[in-house]
Formats: structure tokens, C-alpha cells, sequence
């Protein structure tokens, strides 16, 4: 006879995917609705002359992207993406979301009819078309399942060492909303659903923009007082973009974890703002895809891409000058102005006028 038990699987194992992986393979243990294993799917690569998949599966610790934190020994390392998913109840996608299409691909017409996707990933996708969709939107199509997200103000580092934090389910459907809050809370890790999917998602995607502009205002030396202004200028400027692309924007939501939460906690601790800060500091001298590579060990931002994904959405509806720190966030990026350009766009903020 079939198992009624609910298999968990997790696509991605970075800096935040293997602390989702940690989450999940402890959490299952205790919980009987759940199949004991948990399968985490790895980009392969060779980490001190051994695969990457055979030193967690041996030695129960991501060495390259969270050393330090001993993962369960029911989460195994697998490096291919079909094996990981085709059986798996509920699938955790979790990886730099530039890498998402390509990686789901593999996976169209593999996966079990009823099962559910959950998306943590924070950017937009940018479709064949070039038009802009949400993540989540994408797994929808293109794997025809159902797909969740889950946001929120989690560094990752800190969620790993049992910190006290929230976040914040995005699900239309109330029942595998509180399915999934089964996987993912414990009693460091508190969790509230909220029903308007595309808010919560598109919140932890601009978040990592604003977290840029924070990062600019650091490396040019800024005081507090400038750097708030800068998250609160963002914060408008996040309501103001979910007001005209999801009409289901509720404003509460904007005040959960993955709302105002996430954009202060990445505007302090982030590896955004700390790219950011670097690339203000180095004046023009070197680009944000060096400085990544140098500072972050294989680990990835997501604040450049987005803000791209965002300005191809706000250019093709001439919103431009309505979101003048979502631009120039964008514009300093692709050096097409200088950082040093970031407060005077401000002076004129639509908030001011
Ligand atoms: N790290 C954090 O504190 C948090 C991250 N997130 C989000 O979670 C998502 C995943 O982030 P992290 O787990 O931190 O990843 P990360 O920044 O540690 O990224 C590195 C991961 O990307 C993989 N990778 C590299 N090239 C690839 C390719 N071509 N195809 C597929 N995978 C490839 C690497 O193997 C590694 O697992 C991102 O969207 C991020 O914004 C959300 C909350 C917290
Ligand atoms: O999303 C995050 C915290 O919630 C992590 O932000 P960074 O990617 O800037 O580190």
C-alpha cells in the first residue's frame, strides 16, 4: 500500500536553503504527518577536492555555505533535481532566483499531480517575452502546481543558530497554508499565513533593493538619519508598486514579517547592503559582480537583478519618475549615474511634493 505520509523535498542548499534544510529535517522527526527523509537538492560542485553532495552526506554540515551548523542526518544530499522532486508532497524551492527557471525545468510533467510548490526565492522572473512575473507565478505555469511563498525578516546565519524571528506564509489555499506552517515553525520561528500570495512575494523581492540604497548610504558615509529616510522612501515606494500591480494588496501585510520587518533587517545585517557599501567605498573602481565574488564566496545577491526586473516593469508602464529610489537604485547598479548621485534624486520624492 502507498504511504500517506507527506514527503518534504527542498530544491537548493545555500546559505538559506540548507537553514531551511536544518528547519525541515529537525521538524519532520517530531511530526508524523511527515516522511522521515528529507531530500535537498544540490548544485553540484567540488569544495576542497570532494563533492559538495558526499562531505554533507558524510559530514552532516554545508562547509561551503553555512559552516558552522550541523544539519539532521535525514536530509540528504542529492545532486539531481528530478530525483529530489518527482516523489515529494511539498516542494521547497529555494535558490537564487536567477537560477529558478533553468533549475525547474527538468522538473515539467515529473511531479506528483497534488502536490504544492513553496517559493522563497526574492526576485521576479523574467519570462521569453521579456514581460515580468513573479516567481511563484512562474511555478504555477510551468509546472502546473500550485505554488506558496514564504517571506520574511530571516538572516540566515541567525535562523540557523535558533534566534528568536518571524515570517510570513503567502497562500491562497488556508489548508495547505497551515500544512506548510507545520514544516516550517518551531519555537524560535514563528509564522503568521496571510492569503495575499503576491504581496508577501513582491515584498521580499523590492526589500533587497531598498537594502542596496541603505548600503549606498553606508559606503558614502551617511548617518542614521539619511539611511532612514532611505528604508522609509523604499517602504512608500513598495506599497505604492504592490497598490498598482497586485490589486489584492492588503496594507496589513505590508506591516508583517516580510513587509517592514524584512526591509529594516536587511538594510542593517544584509549581504546586499554589504555589497552595496563596498561598491560605494570603492567609487566606481570596481562592479558589483566583482565585488559579490569577492566578498561573498559563492553566495549570491539578489538586489541588482531585481532592480532590473523592476525597472523593465516600471519603464514599460512610464512609472519611472513615480519611483525615483527603486531607479536610481537600479541606475547606480548598471553605473549608468554615480552612486554619489542617490540623495540628490531624493530631494523631490512624489512623498515631499
Ligand atoms: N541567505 C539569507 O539570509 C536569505 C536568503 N533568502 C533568499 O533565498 C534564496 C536562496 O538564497 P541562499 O540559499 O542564501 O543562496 P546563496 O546566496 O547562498 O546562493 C548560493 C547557492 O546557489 C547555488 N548555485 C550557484 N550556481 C547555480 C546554478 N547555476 N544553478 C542552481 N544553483 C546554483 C549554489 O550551489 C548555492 O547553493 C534567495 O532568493 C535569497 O534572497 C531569503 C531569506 C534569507
Ligand atoms: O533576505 C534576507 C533576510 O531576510 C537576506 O538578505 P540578503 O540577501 O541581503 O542577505
Amino acid at each position: 500500500m502507498a504511504s500517506t505520509l507527506k514527503r518534504v523535498s527542498i530544491v537548493g542548499s545555500g546559505n538559506w536553503g540548507s537553514t531551511i534544510a536544518k528547519i525541515v529535517g529537525t521538524n519532520v522527526l517530531s511530526n508524523p504527518k511527515f516522511d522521515q527523509k528529507v531530500k535537498m537538492y544540490v548544485y553540484e560542485e567540488i569544495v576542497d577536492g570532494r563533492k559538495l553532495t558526499e562531505i554533507i552526506n558524510t559530514q552532516h554540515e554545508n562547509i561551503k555555505y553555512l559552516p558552522g551548523h550541523k544539519l539532521p542526518e535525514n536530509v540528504v544530499a542529492v545532486p539531481d533535481v528530478v530525483e529530489v522532486a518527482h516523489d515529494a508532497d511539498i516542494i521547497i524551492f529555494v535558490l537564487p532566483h536567477q537560477f529558478m527557471a533553468n533549475t525547474c525545468k527538468p522538473l515539467m510533467g515529473k511531479l506528483k499531480s497534488d502536490a504544492f510548490g513553496v517559493s522563497l526565492c526574492k526576485g521576479f522572473y523574467i519570462a521569453d517575452d521579456g514581460k515580468i512575473d513573479l516567481i511563484s507565478n512562474m511555478v504555477r505555469n510551468l509546472l502546473k502546481i500550485e505554488c506558496l511563498v514564504v517571506m520574511g525578516a530571516n538572516i540566515a546565519g541567525e535562523v540557523a543558530a535558533g534566534q528568536f524571528c518571524e515570517a510570513t506564509i503567502g497562500s491562497r489555499n488556508r489548508e495547505q497554508g497551515l500544512l506548510l506552517k507545520e514544516v516550517l515553525q518551531t519555537d524560535f520561528f514563528r509564522i503568521v499565513v496571510r492569503h495575499d500570495v503576491e504581496v508577501v512575494e513582491a515584498c521580499g523581492a523590492l526589500k533587497n533593493i531598498v537594502a542596496l540604497g541603505a548600503g549606498f548610504c553606508d559606503g558614502l558615509n551617511y548617518g542614521d538619519n539619511t539611511k532612514a529616510a532611505v528604508i522609509r522612501l523604499g517602504l512608500m515606494e513598495v506599497m505604492k508598486f504592490c497598490d498598482i500591480f497586485y490589486k489584492s494588496s492588503e496594507h496589513r501585510t505590508f506591516f508583517e514579517s516580510c513587509g517592514v520587518a524584512d526591509l529594516v533587517t536587511t538594510c542593517y545585517g544584509g549581504r546586499n547592503r554589504r555589497v552595496a557599501e563596498a561598491f560605494a567605498r570603492a567609487l566606481g573602481e570596481k562592479t558589483i559582480d566583482e565585488l559579490e565574488k569577492e566578498l561573498l564566496n559563492g553566495q549570491k545577491v539578489q538586489g541588482p537583478e531585481a532592480a532590473r526586473e523592476v525597472n523593465i516593469m516600471l519603464k514599460a508602464h512610464n512609472y519611472e519618475n513615480d519611483f525615483p529610489l527603486l531607479t536610481s537604485i537600479y541606475k547606480i547598479c548598471v553605473r549608468e549615474i554615480p552612486v554619489t548621485q542617490l540623495i540628490d534624486n531624493l530631494r523631490n520624492h512624489p512623498e515631499h511634493l
